[in-house]
């Protein structure tokens, strides 16, 4: 009886009758906008999927992004999902209906229309708005990045870069090293991961404190303490890839400015053994005379580099890449150094400020060893498969063996079959027989002259030089011996 516009403006009438009466309000988030998908949309679904609670009975839809290894799931059709921000709930329901053909378009749009529609009580609305949006988009962001794989990046190129203008090589980032793997001491793991933690959720106090929103940490210790698997549990447990910058493939300061303006926010920047990579004793050091420019990947010569620049990196250079205006560039950048001789480093690199937080990576102590235990041969603590006599040996002698955690988890590795108590006996071996050799070391009545198997390499050394000086020390070595044996 009625046409059908009268019935349409009926139903517009009621809708803003009930709308106006009504105690929420509703915002719409479209799956595309015009022509371009809505960020939004892609980014609630990711965020509902992953921390809103379904209601009962919601269908989730399952998906995994290409190159990811972990799924994430998606509402399906009219499904209805709850949630809570700052006290406030929510509603969010998942509207897809089928799209009316709307004439001629470029590109082929969906066959459906999708959208998010968010309930909201009037009264939350100012609450809510804009802050519940952009914590869905942070934590998409989040959850984005957790699900995808990440990437370790190196520089071996030199500074030529690829097809896409880019100096860094990616692949795939497993190491499975994690702080719960690494043997350190509880204590100061806590206070790392604290430290970590507190750093990647710093925006804010980095903005108001007027900072850069980066961290400087130097890990240094003898090689096999666990300073490489630092950097491994560090990335896996803030979820940031990694960019391993190799120094001595870089040519000048200028391509390391470059190779720091093309790394990502969300990423630690590595240079390992530092000490060994460039000479950084001196500041003030001129750099090296120019060498012969080296040529690209694609055999193109950089213009400056032909004009005669220098190519070499300065220890200024590198001060400026962790702390001048061009570290700001991008943010939330971890930088990590590592050295096995921390003395060798110039004080500029160690002052305060620039490289935050100094990390000593130390010998083996008995909490990292209980851990080690734990990890390789599930030993879960002291007392338990008749180990107590054994562990409080190995408490006794750990220390004074100086042993590195990468020599414990080599005996855990060749004994992990034979059984957890004869597993530790033979750890115990090991440490007593190194506690010993380092006691020999020490000993006073050997210094001047290296004891054990030092003595013997030295030997090796004058016999390989001079036969006849060789056979002379060797002849004196074991005169020694019996006179440090018998002072012992
Ligand atoms: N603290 C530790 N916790 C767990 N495993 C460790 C630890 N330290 C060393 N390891 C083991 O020893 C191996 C070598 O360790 P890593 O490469 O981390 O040592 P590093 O300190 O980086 O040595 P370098 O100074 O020679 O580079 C690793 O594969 C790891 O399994
Ligand atoms: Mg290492």
């Amino acid at each position: 009886v009625f046409p059908a516009e009268l019935r349409a403006a009926v139903a517009r009438l009621l809708g803003r009758a009930t709308q106006a009466f009504s105690p929420y309000c509703y915002f719409d988030v479209t799956e595309t906008e015009g022509m371009s998908t809505n960020e939004i949309y892609d980014a609630v679904q990711l965020y509902l999927s992953s921390t809103a609670a379904p209601a009962a009975g919601a269908r989730l839809s399952l998906s995994r992004p290409h190159n990811a290894s972990s799924f994430t799931f998606g509402l399906a059709a009219s499904d209805r999902v709850f949630d809570t921000f700052r006290g406030a709930a929510v509603t969010w329901e998942h509207v897809v209906a089928p799209r009316q053909s709307q004439g001629f378009s470029w590109r082929p749009l969906p066959e459906e229309k999708r959208r998010f529609t968010l309930r909201i009580r009037r009264g939350d609305r100012d609450k809510l708005l804009p802050a519940y949006l952009d914590h869905i988009l942070a934590s998409a962001a989040d959850i984005r990045r957790r699900s995808l794989d990440r990437l370790l990046y190196t520089n071996a190129r030199g500074g030529a870069m690829d097809a896409r203008g880019l100096p860094w090589d990616p692949v795939p980032f497993k190491h499975p090293s994690t702080f719960d793997t690494l043997a350190m001491d509880p204590d100061r793991k806590a206070a790392i991961m604290a430290d970590l933690r507190d750093f990647a959720d710093g925006s804010a106090f980095y903005e108001r404190t007027g900072r850069a929103w980066k961290r400087g940490y130097l890990l240094y210790g003898p090689p096999g303490t666990g300073k490489s698997s630092m950097i491994a549990a560090m990335a896996n447990y803030l979820g940031y890839d990694v960019y391993d910058l190799e120094l001595t493939e870089v040519g000048s300061n200028a391509e390391l400015r470059k190779l720091l303006m093309k790394t990502t926010s969300k990423s630690i920047i590595v240079i390992e053994d530092i000490d060994c990579s460039v000479d950084l004793t001196n500041r003030a050091a001129a750099p090296p005379a120019p060498t012969k420019p080296r040529p690209n990947i694609d055999g193109t010569i950089d213009q400056d580099a032909s004009a005669g620049a220098a190519r070499s990196i300065t220890l200024s250079g590198l001060l400026n890449f962790t702390d001048g205006l061009w570290s700001c560039c991008g943010s939330e950048r971890i930088f990590v150094f590592t050295t096995n001789h921390i003395e060798k480093l110039d004080p500029a690199l160690l002052r305060s400020g620039r490289m935050d937080m100094h990390i000593f990576m130390s010998y083996c102590s008995f909490p990292a060893l209980r851990i080690l235990l734990k990890n390789y041969i599930g030993l879960q603590d002291d007392n338990s498969d008749g180990c107590a006599v054994i562990m409080a040996c190995l408490e006794e002698w750990i220390e004074a063996a100086e042993i590195t955690p990468a020599d414990v988890s080599e005996v855990l590795i060749k004994n992990r079959r034979s059984g957890r108590k004869e597993a530790t006996e033979e750890l115990l071996e090991v440490v007593k027989a190194r506690a010993e050799k380092r006691r020999r070391q020490s000993c006073p009545a050997t210094t001047g002259k290296e004891a054990g198997d030092n003595e013997e390499e030295e030997e090796e050394k004058r016999a390989l030089e001079s036969p006849k000086e060789g056979h002379k020390a060797g002849m004196a070595g074991p005169d020694e011996e019996t006179e440090a044996k018998k002072q012992l």
